[in-house]
Order: structure tokens, then C-alpha cells, then sequence
């Protein structure tokens, strides 16, 4: 998966691009726990946001967390004279309504880490989305083509795998896969800058690099605590 997918970046074919995010429309999917950072980060960066949620208790519940979020970093940005315009309907809307997707140039998919539900999720947008719209999901490890395959778009479809917590976390991994275009590379490469991340660009594996690496270093510790080791003796 990974030595295919590692022949397939075509980054230095890009000649021109600019974007100016302040201008684009942003959709977040899932206000959980990335998608309240996820949006927090798009707000700072003055980046017009839709933020969706599957039902009225789980947009509540987000809402309230992502506005809490928001008056902190408000807070801080006035120590430095700078303000935040969180409370303006334009630039940050809450909604149930999938129809809003219609309008979107880029979504970002915040749902739970379920193939089938990812699949889903992404056939309904490749049908509702304008034709030029980017279809970001910030799965932790599943496989991007498979998640492309329900589109009708898979050179649109790309990971943005933002870490915990997301309006802090500085790395952004950036998945491409079999079918994502050097547009979709760049865009995503310069939503990193917009937001201040540090963008880098992966192939598609399981778990990309980040979890790749903590995966097994979790499991040792599992291992370690299964059989009653709680740390390494030192000394003679
Ligand atoms: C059998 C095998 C099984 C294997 C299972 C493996 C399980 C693994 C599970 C995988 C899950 C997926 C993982 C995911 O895909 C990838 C990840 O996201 S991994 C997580 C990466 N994140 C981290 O490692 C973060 C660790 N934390 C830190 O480094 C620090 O706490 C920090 C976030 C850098 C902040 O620390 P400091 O700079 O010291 O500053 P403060 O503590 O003062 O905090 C600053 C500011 O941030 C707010 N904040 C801190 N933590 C959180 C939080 N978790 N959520 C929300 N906000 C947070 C804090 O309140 C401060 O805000 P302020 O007060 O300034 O407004
Ligand atoms: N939590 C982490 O540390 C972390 C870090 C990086 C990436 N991720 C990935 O980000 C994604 C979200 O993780 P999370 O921790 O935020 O999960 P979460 O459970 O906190 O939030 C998921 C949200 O998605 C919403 N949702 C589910 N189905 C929906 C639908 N059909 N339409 C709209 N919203 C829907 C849920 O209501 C919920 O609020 C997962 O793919 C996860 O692997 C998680």
C-alpha cells in the first residue's frame, strides 16, 4: 500500500497555487473532541466555518465547548490587541442541516473512526458538494483510498490528520492517496500554513507515520503492565 501510494506524489509538478482561505467556506463534520479544535483552529485563522453535527444534543453539546474554547483564545489574543470575531454568524454557523454542504469549498470529517460510517459520510458529500470541493477526513489510521472509493472524486479526497488537542497541536499529517491530485496535496499544504501547523505530507498506511510509531510503543507498555513489569530496574 505504502510503496505504491510513495510513487504517486507528484508535489514538484505544482507551478502556481493561491488560495485565499479567508474567503473560502469551511465545513466541519463531528463537533467531538478534534472537531471542537478543528474549528477553534479555523476560526483563529479567520476562516468562514460551517460546523455540523449529526443531532441537536451532540451540536449543543459542541457548540457550548467550541465557544468556551473560542473566549480563551479571544482572552489571549486581546493581551496582544487582537480581537476575534467569534460571534458573527458569517464567519462561525452551527447547524443540523446537510444541506448546507451544498455551498462548501472544503469539509473536514470529524466522525467517529468507523470505516463504514466514513464511507458513508463521504458517498453523501461526493453527491451534495460542489464539483471543485475538497473532501478532507482526519481519520487517525484508516485506509484513504478505501474512504476515497465511495466518492465520485478520489483525486479530491485527501487526510488531514490533526493530533490532540487540535487548536494546540502544531503537526499537521497531510495522507495522500492512490488517486489525489497535486491540487489537493497543495491546498491541503497551505490550509497547514493558514492555520499556523506545520504541514507534512505522508503516504497511506496504516496509521500513517504518527500512530504507526505510537501503536507499537503502546502496545509494549500493555505488554509490560500484562506481565506486572511497572518499570525498568536500573542500577546493578
Ligand atoms: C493493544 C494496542 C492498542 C494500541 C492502542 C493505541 C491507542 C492510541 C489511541 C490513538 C488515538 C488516536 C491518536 C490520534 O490519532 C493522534 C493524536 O492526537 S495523539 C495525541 C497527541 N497529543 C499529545 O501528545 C498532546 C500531549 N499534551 C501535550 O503535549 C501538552 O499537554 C500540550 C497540549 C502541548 C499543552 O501543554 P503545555 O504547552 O505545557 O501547556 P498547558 O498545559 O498550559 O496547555 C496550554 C493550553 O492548551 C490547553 N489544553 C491542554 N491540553 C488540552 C486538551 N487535552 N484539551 C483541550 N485543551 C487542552 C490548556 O487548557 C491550555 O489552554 P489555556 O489555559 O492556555 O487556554
Ligand atoms: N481524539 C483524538 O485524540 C484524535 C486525534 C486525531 C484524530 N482523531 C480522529 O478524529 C475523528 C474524530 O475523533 P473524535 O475523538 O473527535 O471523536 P468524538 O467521538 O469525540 O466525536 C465524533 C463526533 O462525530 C459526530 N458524528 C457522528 N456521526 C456523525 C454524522 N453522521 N454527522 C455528523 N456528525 C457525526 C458525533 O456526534 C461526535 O460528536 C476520528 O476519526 C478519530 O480517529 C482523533
Amino acid at each position: 500500500q505504502s510503496s505504491s501510494a510513495s510513487k504517486k506524489c507528484h508535489c514538484q509538478e505544482i507551478n502556481f497555487l493561491f488560495i485565499v482561505f479567508d474567503s473560502i467556506l469551511l465545513l466541519s463534520l463531528g463537533l467531538g473532541t478534534m472537531g471542537q479544535g478543528i474549528v477553534t483552529s479555523l476560526v483563529k485563522a479567520n476562516i468562514p466555518v460551517v460546523a455540523l453535527e449529526q443531532n441537536l444534543e451532540y451540536l449543543n453539546k459542541g457548540r457550548k465547548a467550541v465557544m468556551l474554547l473560542l473566549e480563551r483564545e479571544a482572552m489571549k489574543m486581546e493581551e496582544g490587541a487582537q480581537t476575534l470575531d467569534f460571534h458573527n454568524p458569517a464567519r462561525l454557523q452551527f447547524t443540523v442541516d446537510f444541506d448546507l454542504m451544498r455551498d462548501v469549498d472544503l469539509v473536514i470529517e470529524a466522525v467517529f473512526e468507523n470505516m463504514a460510517l466514513k464511507k458513508e459520510i463521504f458517498h453523501k458529500l461526493s453527491k451534495i458538494c460542489k464539483p471543485g470541493a475538497l473532501l478532507c477526513t482526519n481519520t487517525s489510521a484508516l485506509n484513504i483510498d478505501e474512504i476515497a472509493s465511495a466518492t465520485s472524486r478520489p483525486q479530491q479526497v485527501i487526510g488531514t490528520h490533526f493530533f490532540s488537542p487540535a487548536h494546540v497541536m502544531r503537526l499537521l499529517e497531510i495522507i495522500y492517496g492512490r488517486h489525489t491530485s497535486p491540487t489537493a496535496i497543495a491546498t491541503a499544504m497551505q490550509l497547514a500554513k493558514a492555520l499556523k501547523k506545520v504541514g507534512v505530507v505522508v503516504g497511506n498506511c496504516f496509521g500513517f507515520v504518527g500512530n504507526r510509531m505510537m501503536f507499537p510503543y503502546v502496545q509494549q507498555a500493555v505488554f509490560l503492565l500484562e506481565e506486572g513489569n511497572f518499570g525498568f530496574k536500573i542500577g546493578p
